[in-house]
């Protein structure tokens, strides 16, 4: 029997013995997944794994999404294939849906890619069968997928090993794989790589809560003292008044469950709710500087945990407006300009802009932020928040338009326990309570429920907050920063926006010019250019002739769509200077004579241009061509059929035009 064969016998046999499931299932994650894979996703063990790479353009957005995660992920991935690389092992590193965003490891020979170890390849269990990433993701715990692991029989060559990632927030990040097409036969050889996976999964974690609540305390929690600073069993990050704001996976871990069962919420507790010792032995650690520790007792654990405090990183003077246990800490940082300053380089309309702002940022006043999408108008309301007194207080941003409406009511409000029945019986802490002291970023304004608005007038009205079933409010010092793409006027004309709600919230209004408009557009360039080129570890060097592309072309997308740009170029460029070549075809062609593309493609285009590209004729033919592959999303066959052609024409037509479909990102 060929090995495929007798691995299909093998897969068969558990996913098709109903008798024997129910007791493999149960602790076997590998037995788990087969199930998946065949009853969920109805996938045929004996059929071919089709690997799925995504195309340049969604790889870009996700990238855009991710880029703090990538960036802190790399230094730690870096690392880790130093100690593995002569072992034979390759780094990948996913995103939540199982997309490869990152990847380390040798590109000769064509195996790691015929594999999908590259940057684009998605590896769900939905498509991907029972693997490394995708089975990690799903059980949620570092896992191995060994050789005849594997659900499809064309991966029964790797070994891969899997740890899950999780956000500061606790959510499902991603997870970082080790994967090899040369491991020694022996399942255990692989617990080693196991903990290096585990170890390297919550240094990443680590980086990523410590930048996250980089403005607030973090108490670290360890066995030993002389430990706790350098491997902390555990991080919590905590308020001015001593509330826990942030718990990361080995707190949740400690803290939050008994023999593995949840004992309650983490978050809006006090400290002192959930240690024994009082909450000034916490403020003695923390009046004591980085670098003390002390025990800290906790109800459940057996033994007293070591302490360590980190204070803000900046530490000034503490705003007045805080309460008495507040005293107890260092001061709080007094409003930082540098972030709003950074906003502009001499540009008129910025620098009036600016300078309004920054008077207004010290007064608690709440403020519309207008501007097409993509100017930077979170931006500058963070720049704002930095800017004011608030600035060591939570900065809570909400998207009004992408909650989906049964959530966004229990999301801004909060409930108490007994509210709701199931998961939801615990009860939340709402976002709007959660920015108190703060500021409340409220992103498309205009798409929230006629309903929610009277309630968030009276909150803003009242200065307090009602959350879902409670009968007492509580009392809020609130400031709001408000943003819409659409006419707030026009919405309340159209009966659609509250005009009292508006008036609550235009104490002043500040518009963000078009990036087209702007004087400063050099600036921008270089200075995003920079920062994405940190971020990918690339370098940053612009030709003269692609630097001229760039000022010209209109930006209809703004600066979210340079920042895409800009990554995509330098990706392209492998390294060497970016020329006019790198560019996405678009702005190649910014001063061809159809404005067609111009004015209905505001995104970077999917595509790749090839070597000679950039003499591509910008003829209606490439127009036409280009239109309809999008509209196709690249499907030949369509494409050939709307252009009444042969597929073969199509492909002739791409090549001479130096248009290469999008595969993969490396
Ligand atoms: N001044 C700036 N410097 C560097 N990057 C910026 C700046 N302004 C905006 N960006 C980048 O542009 C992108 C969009 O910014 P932001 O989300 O603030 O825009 P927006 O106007 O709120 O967008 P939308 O209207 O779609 O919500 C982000 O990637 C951000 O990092």
């Amino acid at each position: 029997m060929t090995p495929s064969r007798e691995h299909l016998d093998v897969v068969m046999n558990v996913v098709g013995n109903e008798a024997a499931l129910t007791a493999l299932a149960l602790d076997n994650p590998i037995h788990r997944s087969w199930l998946r894979c065949y009853n969920d996703y109805g996938l045929d063990p004996a059929g071919r794994q089709h690997m799925r790479v995504e195309s340049s353009g969604a790889l870009r957005d996700r990238h855009a999404k991710h880029l703090a995660y990538l960036h802190t992920a790399r230094a730690a991935m870096e690392e880790l294939y130093a100690r593995v690389a002569d072992l034979g092992y390759v780094l990948l590193l996913a995103d939540a849906d199982g997309i490869t965003l990152d990847y380390l490891g040798h590109r000769a020979g064509d195996s790691p890619i015929r594999a999908g170890l590259v940057v684009g390849a998605n590896w769900h269990e939905a498509h991907a069968g029972t693997n490394g990433i995708g089975t990690c993701l799903a059980e949620c715990r570092t896992l191995t997928c060994h050789y005849d692991d594997h659900f499809y029989a064309g991966n029964l060559d790797l070994s891969c090993t899997a740890t899950p990632l999780f956000d500061p927030e606790g959510e499902l990040m991603g997870a970082l794989d080790l994967s090899s097409l040369t491991t020694p036969d022996s399942r255990a050889s692989q617990h080693l790589i196991g903990h290096m996976a585990s170890m390297y999964g919550r240094m990443i974690e680590d980086a990523n809560f410590l930048r996250h609540f980089g403005h607030r305390w973090v108490l670290r929690l360890g066995r030993a003292a002389s430990l706790v600073e350098v491997n902390a069993e555990a991080l919590l990050a905590f308020d001015a008044d001593g509330v826990i704001v942030g718990a990361d996976s080995g707190a949740r871990r400690l803290l939050q469950t008994v023999d593995g069962q949840s004992v309650g919420a983490l978050l809006g507790q006090p400290l002192s709710a959930v240690f024994r010792n009082p909450l000034g032995d916490v403020m003695r650690l923390a009046r004591a500087g980085n670098g003390d520790s002390s025990a800290l007792l906790h109800p459940w654990l057996g033994e007293p945990r070591q302490a360590m405090v980190r204070g803000p990183q900046r530490r000034t003077r503490m705003s007045g407006a805080t309460s008495v246990q507040a005293d107890h800490l260092q001061a709080a940082p007094q409003g930082d300009v540098s972030a709003l300053e950074a906003l502009s380089d001499r540009d008129p309309k910025m620098d009036a802009l600016i300078s309004q702002a920054r008077r207004l940022a010290g007064r608690s006043i709440n403020m519309i932020i207008q501007g097409e999408t993509g100017t930077g108008k979170e931006v500058l309301a963070q720049a704002i928040h930095q800017a004011s007194s608030r600035a060591d207080r939570a900065f809570v941003a909400i998207n009004c338009a992408a909650i989906p409406e049964s959530l966004i009511e229990s999301e801004l409000f909060g409930y108490l326990p007994g509210t709701f029945t199931g998961a939801r019986s615990r009860g939340m802490v709402g976002l709007i309570q959660r920015a108190d002291g703060g500021t409340l970023f409220l992103d498309e304004i205009g798409d929230m429920p006629l309903a929610l608005q009277t309630r968030l007038l009276r909150v803003l009205a009242e200065r307090e907050l009602l959350p879902l079933g409670a009968d007492k409010p509580i009392p809020l010092a609130l400031t709001v920063l408000a943003a819409s793409h659409r006419n707030l006027r026009e919405r309340i004309s159209a009966g659609q926006f509250r005009e009292d709600l508006y008036y609550r919230l235009s104490g002043a209004t500040l518009s963000l010019p078009p990036l087209r408009e702007r004087q400063d557009r050099a600036y921008l360039v270089r200075r995003i250019l920079g920062e994405e080129a940190t971020a990918i570890d690339a370098n940053g060097h612009l030709t003269v002739q692609a630097m001229e592309l760039l000022l010209r072309y209109p930006w209809p997308g703004n600066i979210r769509e340079l920042r895409n740009v800009l990554r995509y170029a330098l990706s392209m460029a492998e390294g060497h200077g970016i020329g006019a070549r790198d560019l996405p075809l678009e702005v190649q062609l910014v001063d061809a004579p159809a404005p067609v593309l111009l004015a209905t493609v505001p995104a970077p285009p999917a595509i790749d241009v090839a070597p000679g590209g950039e003499d591509a004729d910008a003829s209606p033919e490439v127009h036409q061509l280009l239109g309809a592959l999008r509209r196709h999303h690249w499907v030949i066959a369509d494409v050939a059929r709307e252009l009444s052609t042969c597929r073969a024409t199509v492909y002739r037509r791409m090549k001479r035009h130096g248009i290469v479909a999008p595969t993969q990102f490396c």
